[in-house]
């Protein structure tokens, strides 16, 4: 069997835009020929008239009339129309799938109900199936087409609603086929042994799942019988009885009445499980035109579809499974007349609302990856939410435009990848022991789930451009037919033992059969769900062209269900980054990242903690002071490299780790699904979509920038279109630069502002360090000069600069005093001498006094001699000495007032000297040249004292 699963390649090469492929086998080549069908599969199952299958082209998805609009197709009283699908950005609050369905998402555990049911194979007149197991369904069981008895009604069309209640998801129970061994044993319960056992007997191989879903009559009648049709869930039977009538048996059938949570338990839930276990899974909607298609992959608000409730428990599966992490990326592209566009880069509008060009994307294939389109934009995802986002961003840039049957028809097919990639997750965490070396146990697991809305066959068109996009879509969805019918062909060829190449397929006549080339050859599960609308209101021909129109999807269901054998593999593991693939494999690569960069920092943190003992060491030697210094200048700058590198090394492997997800991830966890469903509710909910209309009345919204972050590179310039305005309560796990998901200008504003305050934390880490590093250096550079560092500003601590400036305004203040008291010792000493000087002509006139008095015998003449200055001196001394006293007084009480409040110690002697605290507490280098505080500080109150005392 071959094994055609995309392989790994080297690690050297980032992903870029690479769509991953569809896996694709090499064995079949395609001519490029349209072969029409002509046979029905021996095997197969065969509508009840084969002259329709045989006699009409293989697929005339045409209708022939023009059908009435549908009632409920959205379009207003003022013609405009109006999106009735939700899109799956507006999910609120899911409703509670806990009721009806499976208790646990992903138990896998086969129901009862499901089990009891008995494969019908026993009409006598009635076409057995295939009887192949279906490996998603588990059923396998190949429902048989019969014409009539053993499951109609006698009376025909008697209507058996099967409530959801009593159902069970047929989705659980099927657990292996002979190509593809299930090796969970786990899950290998009877049943599934059962299942295994007849796969074995049967064929082998497992077919594709195949589901058909009616939609509600837009005329208003929910019952399980319209006119000449009946739909039957309990029995997965569409009946019909008018020409060509008959018994359409699937895997499952839908009734009206079902909804999209029970659909998506019996079509997705098994395979999207699948896919995280390893397997490639693809998805598609196939049927008419506004038969809820959309309706059924996106969903609403109230009812989410198949994307949002895969990506739900996708993420439950991360949750759930400690033993591995992951890697989620996601792509969206359309293909729109034959051409395909990048739904998540789409250029901005200009002026005029016309989309820019964008670059071409093309379909490329090698052995490794098959068939994948070329440059697509792929982001990564850590959380729910922003899948979500990423997928809603894309899908409001899908071309959808008003029809006659559908006010918001799907104009392009529109396929969203979601590629896993996980790995074991090693003892201990993230291998931060830096013990992995190139070769890391388990290897890295790629596979990808496929998710597809197909757009709707139709044959009618009013306008040319919806003609031309018509015959596009109708062109394509033949080629898938053909293919189908092809692929049947060749099985039945095989089966007898014919060529196995069989005919050659015509995969290249339409970009939707390349791209699904490796799924439809059986590479991938695959899943189809085909819907249909079974009431018609209307003409007579209205009601014939749509039921030929139905006829032709149950057909084509059928033709399916035995032509896609799938014997998908789960996808080998690369070992290490250097496997095949290993480029594309980015978990193996961030890991790889990782670890060099660990490496690096511990080697780095070596060399720091060396070049620190070389500083050391280096101090230690006195005579080499000026090499000394110069060295540990060098060395500082180089610790403050080293340790700036080592910070920025350690944002990087936090960024990393980020990305990579693990049961234990903030967005894994953080809000979980449902509530993630229910953040995308109140955008979808707030937000006005203002699609642009462009002359050709398509509709998409194309003025979205890209902000996506590709891998490796950064979310930038978010733009939306104008005129759209989008209110999204932010979430928590929105992580990084990946993480917008351009839901709304708020989102990417806020976005953008956690990646801002990132930045900011990571700027004022580094400054902090370089002055840290700053502080070092220079102190160790100052060690032994007594030079105080004032250049340096001690930048993180505010408080020891502000203590700084209060030391210097109380120094200022001191030396004002002290300025006061020099005048004040200058005015005393000043009076000092002019009393010294008077006291001195006192003593000189007394002791002339005395020697006149001693010589009275001969008297001097009275006016020998002047007046005596003592007379003048006696005069005014009291005053003068008055005047001291007061001064000496009010010094006195300055000094006691300082000493009281110890700023001054008075000595033994009576001296005072500036107190030591006071000194400690800032004021010692009052000393310091340039501050100059008088070095007889301390005296000079007792000086001034002294000299008081003396006068
Ligand atoms: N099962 C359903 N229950 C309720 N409404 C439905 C259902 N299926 C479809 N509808 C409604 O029918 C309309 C058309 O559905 P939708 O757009 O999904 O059709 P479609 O098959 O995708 O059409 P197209 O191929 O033109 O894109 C929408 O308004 C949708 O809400």
């Amino acid at each position: 069997m071959a094994t055609t699963l995309p392989r790994l390649r080297g690690p050297n090469n980032p992903p870029k835009n690479a769509l991953p492929a569809l896996p694709m086998p090499k064995s079949r080549k395609s001519t490029g020929g349209i072969a029409s069908p002509t046979r029905t599969p021996r095997s197969g199952l065969r509508a009840p008239s084969a002259a329709s299958i045989h006699g009409g082209p293989p697929l005339s998805p045409a209708p022939t009339g023009a059908l009435p609009i549908p009632r409920g197709a959205g379009i207003n009283s003022a013609g405009r129309s109006i999106r009735k699908t939700v899109s799956i950005n507006s999910f609120p609050q899911p409703p509670s799938r806990s009721g009806s369905l499976p208790p646990s998402p992903l138990s896998g555990v086969p129901t009862p109900a499901r089990r009891a049911r008995t494969p019908q194979l026993t009409s006598k007149t009635g076409f057995q199936s295939s009887g192949m197991p279906s490996f998603l369904n588990g059923g396998g069981e190949g429902k048989s087409l019969l014409g009539g008895a053993g499951t109609r009604h006698s009376d025909g069309l008697v209507s058996v609603a099967s409530p959801p209640q009593s159902r069970s998801s047929s989705a659980q129970d099927s657990y292996s086929t002979s190509a593809t061994t299930y090796d969970d044993p786990s899950e290998m319960n009877g049943a599934g042994v059962r299942e295994k056992r007849a796969s074995k007997g049967l064929d082998g191989k497992g077919n594709v799942l195949v589901s058909v879903r009616a939609r509600p009559d837009a005329g208003g009648s929910n019952g399980q019988t319209e006119g000449e049709w009946m739909v039957d869930g309990r029995k997965s039977l569409v009946a019909y009885r008018g020409r060509e009538g008959g018994d359409y048996f699937y895997d499952n059938v839908f009734t009206t009445h079902d909804d999209n949570s029970r659909v998506y338990d019996h079509i997705a839930k098994r395979l999207v499980r699948r896919v995280m276990e390893g397997y490639h899974g693809t998805v598609f909607a196939y049927g008419m035109t506004g038969t809820g298609k959309t309706f059924s992959m996106q969903g609403t608000a109230s009812s989410p579809g198949v994307i949002p409730l895969a990506i739900t428990d996708i993420f439950s599966y991360i949750r759930e499974t400690p033993s591995r992490e992951f890697l989620l990326r996601v792509s969206y592209l359309e293909i729109y007349n034959e051409r395909i566009h990048d739904l998540l880069s789409m250029p901005a509008a200009n002026a005029t609302g016309a989309a820019a060009a964008q670059e071409e994307i093309k379909l490329r294939e090698d052995s490794k990856r098959g068939v994948y389109a070329t440059p697509l934009k792929e982001e990564i995802v850590q959380s729910p939410t922003q899948l979500l986002r990423v997928i809603a961003r894309g899908d409001q840039a899908r071309r959808t435009a008003s029809t006659q049957f559908n006010a918001r028809s799907s104009r392009s097919h529109a396929v969203v990848q979601i590629v896993v990639e996980s790995r074991e997750r090693l003892p201990g965490g993230s291998g931060a022991d830096g013990k992995r070396s190139g070769l890391v146990p388990g290897g890295v697991r790629v596979s990808t789930l496929s998710l597809i809305d197909l757009a709707g066959s139709e044959k009618a068109a009013e306008s040319k451009e919806r003609r031309q996009e018509g015959s596009h879509i109708n062109k394509s969805l033949l080629t898938l037919g053909t293919v189908i019918s092809k692929l049947s062909d060749n099985k039945e060829m095989e089966a007898k033992g014919g060529d196995k190449d069989g005919k050659h397929l015509p995969y290249r006549d339409s970009k939707l059969t390349r791209l699904l080339q490796g799924a439809l050859s059986g590479n991938s599960l695959v899943s189809i769900l085909c819907t249909i609308q079974t009431g018609a209101a209307g003409s007579t021909a209205s009601a014939n062209s749509h039921a030929t129109e139905t006829l032709n999807t149950l057909k084509f269901a059928s033709r399916a269900k035995n032509s896609i054998v799938s014997h998908a593999k789960r996808a080998e593991e690369a070992l290490g980054a250097g496997g095949e693939g290993g480029a594309r494999v980015l978990l193996e690569r961030y890991r790889m990242e990782i670890l060099e960069l660990r490496q690096q920092l511990d080697t780095q943190g070596k060399a720091t903690n060396t070049k620190v003992e070389e500083v050391e060491d280096e101090k230690d030697a006195e005579e080499e002071l000026a090499r000394e210094k110069e060295a540990e200048a060098r060395h500082e700058e180089q610790i403050l490299e080293m340790q700036l590198a080592r910070t920025a090394l350690k944002e990087r492997i936090d960024h990393l780790n980020r990305l990579i997800l693990s049961s234990k991830s903030t967005g894994v966890n953080s809000n979980g699904t449902y509530s993630a469903l229910g953040v995308h509710s109140r955008f979808s909910q707030t937000s006005i979509r203002t699609s642009l209309t462009t002359p050709s009345g398509l509709e998409r919204t194309a003025s979205r920038g890209s902000s996506a972050s590709t891998i490796g590179r950064r979310s930038v310039g978010a733009r939306h279109s104008s005129g759209e305005e989008a209110t999204v309560n932010e979430d928590e796990d929105t992580i990084g630069e990946y993480g917008d998901g351009m839901a709304s200008l708020e989102a990417q504003n806020q976005s953008l502002q956690a990646d801002l305050a990132d930045k900011n934390r990571y700027i004022a880490t580094l400054e902090k360090r370089l002055v840290q590093a700053r502080r070092a250096s220079s102190s160790r550079t100052s060690a032994g000069f007594s030079t105080p560092n004032k250049g340096i500003m001690v930048g993180e601590d505010h408080s020891v600069s502000a203590l700084i400036k209060e030391k210097d305004a109380e120094i200022a203040e001191l030396r004002a005093r002290l300025d006061d008291k020099d005048k004040m010792l200058t005015a005393l000493r000043s009076a000092a001498r002019s009393r010294d000087a008077a006291e001195g002509l006192e003593t000189q006139r007394s002791e002339a006094r005395s020697s006149l008095l001693l010589e009275s015998v001969s008297p001097p003449p009275q006016d020998a001699l002047p007046d005596p200055p003592v007379a003048k001196t006696n005069r005014y001394s009291p005053v003068r000495k008055r005047s001291v006293d007061e001064m000496s007084k009010m010094l006195d009480e300055m000094i006691q007032d300082r000493v009281e409040s110890g700023q001054l110690v008075r000595g033994v002697r009576g001296s005072v000297r500036v107190a030591n605290d006071r000194k400690a507490g800032g004021i010692t280098d009052l000393s310091q040249p340039g501050l100059e505080l008088p070095q007889n500080d301390q005296v000079v109150g007792g000086e001034a004292q002294s000299l008081i005392r003396e006068a």
